[in-house]
């Protein structure tokens, strides 16, 4: 799936396989997972057919890792620098459990100082076997200053979106970013996307069912205390260069995220939260 062509050489990619078949791929670009296949070889994530590759730009589907800022809410560039950002590889194994094993770094630099003035070492681990994806981000602050951050773990589903029903967003309240960022709450019906959505659904605590025909994920999170969920729908494809106009049709973004009550971290001390995807054949 990844194209060598127009490949920076920053743009480096991993293949880590489980005991049982499962695979992911990660890209050093963003610390990014790229591609996650159960044993029976469906991807279970969205890559964009535009995306370029390039090492400067976002990498347009699989799970952008997004810090220090979410989208543009502060000073920096929208959903921050660490998408963008060359990662290091520090583990790919598999584990005594027959489990798949990949750890990414990243950490400041002079780039990142000059918009960030923090020391800071991220770790993204990637642990997946079976049906089940875990993606835990962790965050260590190396600097004697306090520092804040918003984060996301901005997962690319593959989704046939005409099929697609959302269960567990009942009753939480949530901003609605295609409504003048509104505050609204949930009612009891689950979510059918049948236009442009884009919400923040504050203090999740449940877990998120992404139904479809064949399969459906079950979301679940832990030290993310917020959740988004964002379809572009045609009018947004129109406005962004590396989806095609149709390619609302088939993914949906469900992000583990921390947006409402920003991280703060004290000197030396580190946070963690984790996305857990399983997924289930329906029958
Ligand atoms: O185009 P980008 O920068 O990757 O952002 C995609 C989307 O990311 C989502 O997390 C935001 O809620 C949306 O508002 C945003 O449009």
């Amino acid at each position: 799936m990844s194209n060598p062509e127009n490949q920076q050489p920053t743009n480096e990619f991993i293949v880590a396989t489980a005991a049982d078949g499962a695979q992911v791929e990660v890209a050093l670009h963003g610390g990014h997972v790229c591609s996650w296949r159960t044993p029976d070889g469906v991807e279970r994530l969205f890559m964009s057919p535009l995306n370029n590759w390039h090492s400067d730009s976002a990498i347009r589907g699989g799970i952008p890792v997004i810090f220090p800022q979410f989208a543009s809410e502060g000073p920096l560039p929208k959903h921050g620098f660490a998408r963008v950002s060359p990662w290091t590889l520090l583990e790919s194994s598999e584990q005594i459990d027959g489990s798949g094993l990949l750890r990414l770094a990243l950490g400041d630099s002079e780039e990142t100082r000059k918009i960030f003035p923090h020391a800071f070492a991220l770790e993204l681990r990637v642990k997946f076997s079976g049906q089940t994806l875990n993606t835990e981000l962790v965050v260590t602050n190396n600097s004697d200053q306090s520092f804040d951050f918003t984060c996301a773990l901005h997962t690319y589903l593959d989704a046939q979106i005409a099929d697609t029903v959302l269960y567990g967003l009942n009753g939480y309240r949530y901003r609605d970013s295609v409504d003048g960022r509104r505050i609204k709450h949930a009612g009891d019906e689950p979510l059918h996307i049948t236009r442009e959505v884009d919400r923040v659904y504050f203090s999740v605590d449940k877990p998120i069912t992404i139904s479809g025909r064949k399969h459906s994920i079950i979301a679940t999170q832990s030290g993310f205390d917020d959740a988004v969920v964002w379809n572009p729908w045609e009018n947004g494809c129109e406005k962004i260069a590396d989806l095609k106009l149709d390619a609302y049709q088939h993914f949906v973004c469900v992000e583990a995220a921390a947006i409402e009550h920003p991280i703060k971290l004290t000197p030396h001390a580190s946070w963690s939260g984790y996305q857990n995807l399983e997924c289930e054949t329906v029958v």
